[in-house]
């Protein structure tokens, strides 16, 4: 459970579940807690792509996971007053998966792909002229009888999110007017999320309940809605349904979720890098070796919060443990090559 919670996948979740993260989720600039600065810049292209009558131009949303780019991309087309059609690099298979939906759109309709760093790289191509000039040749039959025919297509919008924006290709990553960065959410802002959401659940929250669910979220308001929502279930089981610090506390504690947010597998990476291989630089692909999880899933969502929360550090020579990763698990810093902290 706490991996759906930290990757927040939709699989483990039930209809009911899916059916409330939908509730959650804001629908408007408006209703957009935080990102302040992309937000304020969005705004302003969307008003004006709408004033000249013309598509905005490409976004690319790029940060870790949960932090808003799903969400951002279809309140930029309801504010587009636009349709959105969804889709994600792995799935466009092949160039006419592409063109099919390429085709279908209205003017100024929003294209979203998701995990767009993961397109295939004869599809990518189709794109480039698809986001420039707004056509796409088509090949049609093969060998001799080969021959290409240009269609044209409505000004699109075209949103493409990832979560590894260094693994965009420099063309892909040119053709973007737009490149938003989601960062990280600080434990106000999220506080504020959670009491909108335990609004729309209908759940009583007393500031300070409010505040420890936040600040123990991973700067990550996926995180803070399903802590929000186990947090309900132990209020309900435990207490009277309202949720206080208390409540907060004994359901963060039973999800394994630390005083710093930090989650069974943090600790772990942390405590691989400390017991395993003295503090480090260690490589990456050792760490999930020894921690059993991928090198992928480690570099996009445990890192970049560690480095960001000042736990780890990244080297040339590879992974660091900082003092501070020391100091959270209650372990001595040690002589590291041949020095003492401090
Ligand atoms: N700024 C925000 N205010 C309120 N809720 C938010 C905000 N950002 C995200 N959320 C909530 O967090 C959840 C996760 O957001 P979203 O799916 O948009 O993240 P993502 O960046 O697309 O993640 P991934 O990289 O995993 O696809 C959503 O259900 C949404 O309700
Ligand atoms: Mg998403």
């Amino acid at each position: 459970m706490r991996k759906d919670i930290i990757s927040g996948t939709n699989d483990g979740m039930s209809a009911t579940e899916k059916e409330i993260e939908r509730a959650l989720r804001p629908l408007s600039f408006e209703d957009f807690t935080g990102q302040a600065k992309v937000l304020e810049n969005l705004e302003v292209f969307v008003k004006a792509a709408m004033m000249r009558g013309d598509a905005l131009d490409h976004v690319l949303l790029h940060g870790p996971p949960g932090l808003g780019k799903t969400t951002l991309s279809h309140i930029i087309a309801n504010e587009l007053g636009a349709n959105i059609k969804m889709t994600s690099g792995p799935v466009l298979d092949k160039p006419s998966d592409l063109a099919g939906l390429l085709t279908n759109l209205q003017q100024n309709d929003v294209l979203f792909i998701d995990e767009i760093h993961r397109l295939n790289p004869i599809v990518e191509e189709y794109l480039y002229s698809a986001m420039e000039d707004y056509k796409i040749d088509i090949m049609l039959d093969s060998g001799p009888n080969a021959r290409s025919v240009q269609i044209k297509l409505n000004p699109f919008t075209l949103i493409g999110a990832t979560t590894r924006a260094g693994m965009l290709t420099a063309p892909l990553r040119a053709r973007f007017g737009i490149s938003s960065r989601l960062e990280y959410y600080d434990a106000k802002l999220l506080t504020s999320i959670v009491q909108r959401s335990s609004q729309i659940l209908a759940t009583p929250i007393d500031e300070k309940g409010a505040y420890e669910i936040a600040r123990r979220s991973r700067g990550t308001p996926r995180i803070a809605n399903n802590l929000l929502r186990r947090t309900r279930d132990f209020a309900q089981v435990r207490g009277n349904g309202i949720i206080n610090v208390d409540i907060a506390e004994i359901a963060l504690n039973a999800l394994e979720v630390d005083q710093h947010g930090l989650d069974e597998m943090d600790n772990r990476i942390l405590s691989t890098i400390i017991e395993k291989f003295k503090g480090g630089p260690v490589g990456l692909s050792t760490i999930a070796t020894a921690c059993g999880e991928e090198s992928e899933t480690i570099e996009e969502v445990y890192e970049p919060f560690l480095i960001q929360e000042g736990f780890l550090k990244r080297t040339s020579r590879g992974r660091e443990a900082t003092e501070k990763a020391y100091f959270h698990l209650g372990v001595v810093p040690q002589t590291r090559n041949g020095e003492l902290f401090g």
